[in-house]
């Protein structure tokens, strides 16, 4: 069977400068992957790539067996993805703003309570995005995510700017997702990633690290915090 998330040999310059470099991992049905970084390590990048957003420069990405540049409408199908940062449209209201998503993805406007109802939105539905918290406003982004109910998703930081209680609910509702897709999460909470995560991807400087599962790197006795120094900031064994 493929992996419903394929990357192969992926990497991205930006004129002289070399954001990722060479990745390539895959991700199964059931896997919870988090994607581990120091801040400028290449993760937003890698996910934009992913998600069809940025065009690589070298490489290929595959969602469910298509690729996210030659076959974009047919990935973008299975595809929910939560960029960095907030939903446009601050003007819409909630529920106007996911009915909007809903149409142009062609999918049905009855899947728009489903979304706000596991992500916690009815109380701000009418409420336009500007005038909502930055919490609030990932999970209208995370809604957006699931419209459709992807086979994969692609989140970039999701619980970003929410509450602890919020982060909890967040987190909840990715475990209760997980045996039924394929998830990627970026996050630099590295509890976060032995809360929910199968299996966790480090990289720095556009390059992997490690990928393994959270009890694989911690085998040793080290906190995940201090395998992630140690990888990340080249302090090797000595950590
Ligand atoms: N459009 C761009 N033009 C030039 N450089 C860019 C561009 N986008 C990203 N970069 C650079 O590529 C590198 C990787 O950025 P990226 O946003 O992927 O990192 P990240 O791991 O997501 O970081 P963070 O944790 O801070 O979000 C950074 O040095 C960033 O400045």
């Amino acid at each position: 069977m493929t992996a419903l998330i394929e990357i192969e040999g992926l990497s991205r310059r930006f004129g002289a400068f070399t954001a990722v470099d060479g990745v390539s991992f895959s991700v199964e049905r059931g896997e919870v992957v988090g994607f581990l970084g120091p801040n400028g390590a290449g993760k937003s990048t890698t996910m934009r790539m992913l998600a069809g957003f940025l065009p690589p420069s070298a490489g290929t990405a595959r969602i469910a067996g298509h690729d996210v540049q030659n076959d974009g409408v047919a990935a973008r199908r299975h595809l929910g993805f939560l960029p960095e940062g907030a939903p446009t449209y601050p003007e819409m209201t909630v529920e106007g703003f996911l009915r909007f998503c809903a149409r142009v993805r062609g999918c049905d406007p009855a899947t728009v309570p489903a979304a706000m109802a596991v992500t916690q939105l009815e109380e701000v539905r009418l409420q336009p995005i500007e005038t909502l918290s930055k919490g609030f406003r990932r999970r209208v982004g995370l809604a957006s995510a699931l419209l459709h109910d992807p086979d994969v998703l692609v989140l970039d930081e999701p619980t970003d700017g929410l509450d602890p209680n919020q982060k909890h609910e967040v987190r909840n509702l990715i475990r209760a997702m997980a045996p039924r897709k394929a998830i990627i999460i970026s996050t630099h909470i590295l509890e976060e990633v032995s809360a929910v995560c199968t299996r966790a991807i480090i990289i720095a400087h556009g390059q992997v690290l490690a990928d393994s599962t959270p009890g694989a790197l911690t085998a040793d006795g080290r906190d995940l915090d201090t395998v992630f120094r140690a990888l990340t900031l080249g302090e090797g064994e000595a950590a």
